[in-house]
């Protein structure tokens, strides 16, 4: 498909490598009656980049602040403090009717789908060419080419309710393509389906990324989303960026706690806290996690403690292979005399990231 000829205004050109700036950006809301005022601080402090070309996961529990944050994209909320650029274009500050230029080049799509229910699946795909005044002939041409990319062609004359969740996920989809965004932003817009609709709308997001070349910001609670499509991710805890890097980064040496249970939540190669209360039973020597990937020696330390007459057990973990690299985390139990016990500990410190389960 190609991308329909519009008028372009300078905007997402001269913006070099990055698509949307976040600086030290704050969003406060302030509710309740004059005399009762709460401020409810949805987004604190974050700066970002998203670059162009990538698939950008923000990732957090309900409430950390991951739909504020990419509302404030496109201004459907406006920056209480901070800077940010979108396409180049500074939105902080900015009235309403400024926003227009900006928003045309962005393209949203939703959990609950937003679709017309009284229109049919190309009266839906039609609306945005509408209202940005196309003519009837054009229209109807790109409809039929936005059809064909999610693979609803044969859908055309159906309503929203004769579709399965997917199927209208993927009309939010054509939808939200129609005027040719340079930027997507997907506001949890698997968490309605199933696994293996959401895998059928992923790979539909990640031909839009890499066949039309559009950027995409993916909001979830879900690490698997995050496995399956996304470049990098940015992990958020009240209001807070509390960590982001490359996905593969992030699974491999989480920093943080929010971070470590996420990538649990995939891989299942931590032990949970009953886990952890079984293995304490069934092991008596120290037990430590450790996390393992790529040119981390952990056979080489295990092997010199060897030599010291310390053992090993394996009782835990997983390894799995994400973007051709691997990384996961084994639990150890280390039997031994105690000072050798201790130094292969320290080794292992060194080398990754150790966590000892108390005895
Ligand atoms: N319009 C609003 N008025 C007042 N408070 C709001 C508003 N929108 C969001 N909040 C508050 O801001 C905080 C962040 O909400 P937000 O919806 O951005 O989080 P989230 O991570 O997207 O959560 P969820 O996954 O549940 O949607 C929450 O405490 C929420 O109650």
């Amino acid at each position: 498909m190609t991308a329909a000829s519009e008028p372009d205004r300078g905007l997402f050109r001269d913006d070099g490598d990055v698509v949307v700036r976040f600086e030290d950006v704050s969003k406060t809301f302030v509710t309740g009656p004059a005399k009762a005022r709460r401020e409810v601080v949805a987004v604190d402090g974050v700066s970002l980049e998203i670059r162009r070309g990538e698939i950008f996961g923000v990732i957090g529990y309900s409430g950390a602040g991951k739909s504020t944050l990419v509302r404030l994209i496109n201004g459907l909320e406006p920056v209480t403090s901070g800077s940010l650029t979108v396409g180049g274009f500074e939105v902080a500050g900015r009235r309403e009717t400024e926003l227009a230029p900006v928003r045309q080049h962005i393209g949203m799509i939703f959990q609950q789908f937003n679709l017309f229910t009284s229109r049919t699946v190309a009266g839906n795909v039609e609306y945005p060419l509408k209202r940005a005044g196309w003519p009837k002939d054009k229209r109807r041409a790109r409809v039929a080419e936005l059809l064909e990319f999610v693979g609803l062609s044969e859908r055309a004359g159906n309503y929203p309710e004769q579709l399965s969740g997917g199927q209208k996920q993927r009309v939010g989809i054509a939808r939200a393509l129609a005027t040719s965004p340079k930027l997507l932003l997907a506001d949890e817009s698997t968490s309605a389906l199933d696994p293996e609709t959401t895998q059928e709308v992923l790979q539909v997001l990640q031909r839009v990324n890499r066949e039309l070349g559009i950027t995409i910001v993916l909001i979830t609670h879900e690490m698997d989303v995050v496995r399956a499509i996304a470049d990098r991710v940015a992990v958020m805890q009240n209001g807070k960026v509390v960590e982001h890097g490359s996905t593969v980064d992030i699974f491999a040496r989480p920093r943080t706690e929010t971070a470590r249970r996420f990538v649990s939540s995939v891989l299942h190669s931590v032990p949970d806290a009953r886990e952890v209360e079984r293995l304490r039973r069934a092991h008596r020597g120290r037990l430590v996690i450790v996390d393992v990937g790529d040119g981390v020696d952990i056979g080489g330390v295990l092997s010199d403690g060897a030599s010291r007459g310390v053992r090993f057990t394996i009782a835990y973990g997983g390894i799995s292979v994400l973007q051709e690299q691997s990384f996961g985390s084994l639990t150890f139990e280390l039997t031994g005399e105690d000072a050798a016990v201790q130094d292969v500990v320290d080794e292992l410190s060194r080398i990754t990231t150790l966590r000892e389960v108390a005895a």
